[in-house]
């Protein structure tokens, strides 16, 4: 029986002098590492008839004799086999993986177009339009137009169908299917697709990433790819223009497009149309010259006057003339404060019309906006209301012209209440040409009756003799004048403004101009703004000549609201 002491007990020591070597080299191995540590207390006892070795410390003094040690140990041999063998073989599966990784990149490219970047609508409509798509098996039904109006795929017979076409303000896109890898063949390259959504920000809100494998070794075919795109997209937009604005992160996101508005719909005084589009033509033309004087590549606009004179209408038409995207910042929206203003501004695109509409709302938060500049000026005007927006007059101004404001932008400010601005934001290089929009002259008032009546002349031409009969009775209705406030039958339904069911009657060119001429006499000079008289033709835009019969009472009517209006604001 053997006898085995750890420290000052005794135990029995197993019969195996193995495991004896064993122990009494893992001793040696820790007293090298721990610095020659003496353990003069782990005896081990071998059996009694080995005299020799009975009672003193056993000692092993090289790696070969572990290694005799571990592989007399069945299990633990094997064991170690295992770990050898599945060692080596998980080696080998990451070698794969790296050599196939190494391999698909050069082989195929993969682009990623983020959501909010226009890239990423070039290849979203350009996708929706490959006719692979109406095979799939997988897909989505969309009807976004990514931006532009009525530029998906219709759904297969939808085109035969009149009805539901002229109702049907878009059409259905066949995209590929969200989180699902799809394919295609482009240019005789295979082509895989996958969108793939994620949550970013601090709300957690979902982003679109679109992912574009191409098996192919050479740059030139994604680069084709990205220009076909562009190039779809920009033809399909080119009658649009597209309006962004700013989300509570500060990034920009379309929200709209809209068709382009000719420039001559629009009846200015003369000469401001001519004005504001060869001025704003002239200056993107002239980047070298700002740089050769070392003056910042900035334009800026202020149109002031007259609510509903035509300047936002003026500023879009603009943007559709230079073929430029409108960013409209708001300066009364929630959250906006300073740095963000002045990050919204540097993270505006080179070459684009920024957009800030009633300009003086943010530092004078009236609730009602009068034509006259004088009641801006009323002191207390509007205190009632809460302040709107964060946005200090500073942080305006150094936004505006700042380190970080963006070159190449032309900014348009509008407002009601000129004198009401600081003459900081006015000053040239913040705002450098001031254009006054007035109410409406009588020359307006006649280019703006012949205009709504006659909106083609190619048309007019083309007007038949039936429709010209009724124009003449028309007109001669309204030499009798007819009442502006002629109530509807008692059995049709009671209504305000027009319906559409009727076709205005084709006037001749002649017939129009005596009509406008006498709709312009009856209208006062600068007395009503152009949307109000628009809005007026709007009621009576298939009976041209009743228009002109009921313009005298309608400006009363117009001039007494107004003045009611006056009464009830303290008699101004
Ligand atoms: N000079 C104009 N010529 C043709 N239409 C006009 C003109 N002015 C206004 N309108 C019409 O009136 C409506 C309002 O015009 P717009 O919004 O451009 O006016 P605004 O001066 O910007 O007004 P606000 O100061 O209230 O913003 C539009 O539908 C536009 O078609």
């Amino acid at each position: 029986m053997a006898n085995a002491v750890l420290g000052n007990a005794p135990f029995s020591p197993p019969r195996f002098s193995a495991l004896a070597s064993y122990i009494s080299f893992a001793q040696q191995v820790l007293s090298t590492f721990n610095g020659n540590i003496n353990a003069p207390n782990l005896t081990v006892l071998a059996e009694p008839d080995n005299s020799t070795t009975a009672g003193t410390p056993l000692s092993l003094t090289d790696l070969s004799s572990l290694s005799t040690l571990l592989y007399s140990f069945g299990a633990l041999g094997g064991f170690v086999r295992i770990l050898v063998f599945g060692g080596v073989l998980e080696t080998l599966r990451r070698l794969v993986l790296a050599a196939r990784d190494k391999l698909a990149a050069s082989i195929w490219i993969t682009a990623r177009f983020e959501e909010y970047d226009h890239s990423f609508d070039w290849m979203m409509l350009w996708l929706s339009k490959q006719p692979s798509w109406v095979e799939a098996r997988d897909l989505e039904i969309s009807t976004k137009t990514f931006g532009l109006d009525a530029s998906a795929i219709l759904v297969p017979g939808e085109e035969d169908d009149q009805n539901l076409s002229s109702v049907s303000s878009r059409s259905l896109a066949y995209l590929p299917a969200s989180s699902v890898t799809c394919s295609l063949w482009y240019r005789r390259r295979y082509m895989s697709i996958k969108r793939v959504k994620t949550k970013t920000g601090r709300r957690h809100s979902l982003e679109e990433n679109l992912y574009v494998s191409i098996l192919t070794r050479h740059h030139h075919v994604l680069n084709e790819l990205l220009r076909a795109a562009k190039k779809e997209y920009m033809a399909a937009s080119q009658h649009m223009i597209a309006v962004h604005i700013s989300d509570s992160s500060n990034n920009w996101m379309q929200v709209a497009s809209r068709p382009k508005r000719d420039i001559k719909s629009i009846i200015l005084d003369p000469g401001v149309a001519e004005l504001l589009v060869g001025d704003a033509r002239d200056f993107l033309s002239s980047k070298p010259w700002y740089a050769a004087r070392g003056i910042p590549f900035r334009r800026g606009y202020l149109l002031y006057g007259a609510p509903g004179s035509g300047k936002t209408s003026i500023i879009s038409s603009i943007a559709g003339e230079l073929g430029l995207d409108i960013y409209i910042i708001s300066l009364s929206r929630t959250a906006l404060d300073d740095v963000a203003l002045s990050e919204l501004i540097s993270n505006l695109p080179e070459k684009c019309i920024a957009l800030m509409e009633d300009i003086d709302a943010a530092f004078t938060h009236g609730l009602n906006r009068d034509v006259t500049d004088e009641a801006a000026d009323t002191p207390g005007a509007g205190a009632a209301a809460a302040p709107s927006s964060r946005v200090s007059l500073s942080g305006l101004l150094n936004a505006l012209d700042g380190v970080a404001a963006q070159e190449g932008r032309i900014l348009y400010a509008t407002t009601n209440k000129y004198s009401a601005l600081d003459p900081a934001l006015c000053r040239p290089g913040r705002m450098d040409i001031h254009v006054e929009f007035r109410l409406a002259s009588k020359d307006q008032a006649r280019r703006l009756f012949t205009g709504f009546f006659l909106p083609d002349e190619e048309e007019a031409a083309a007007a038949d003799d039936d429709d010209a009969q009724a124009a003449d009775a028309d007109m001669d209705a309204a030499r009798v004048a007819a009442p502006a406030d002629a109530k509807p039958p008692p059995e049709k339904p009671l209504f305000f403004g027009t319906s559409h069911r009727h076709r205005a009657p084709k006037l001749r060119r002649k017939q129009v101009t005596e009509l406008a001429a006498r709709f312009a006499d009856a209208i006062p000079e600068r007395e009503v703004s152009m949307a109000a008289l628009q809005g007026f033709l709007m009621t009576y835009k298939i009976r041209p000549g009743e228009a002109v019969g009921a313009a005298r009472g309608w400006v009363e009517s117009e001039r007494a609201a107004r003045e009611t209006q006056w009464g009830r604001g303290g008699g101004r």
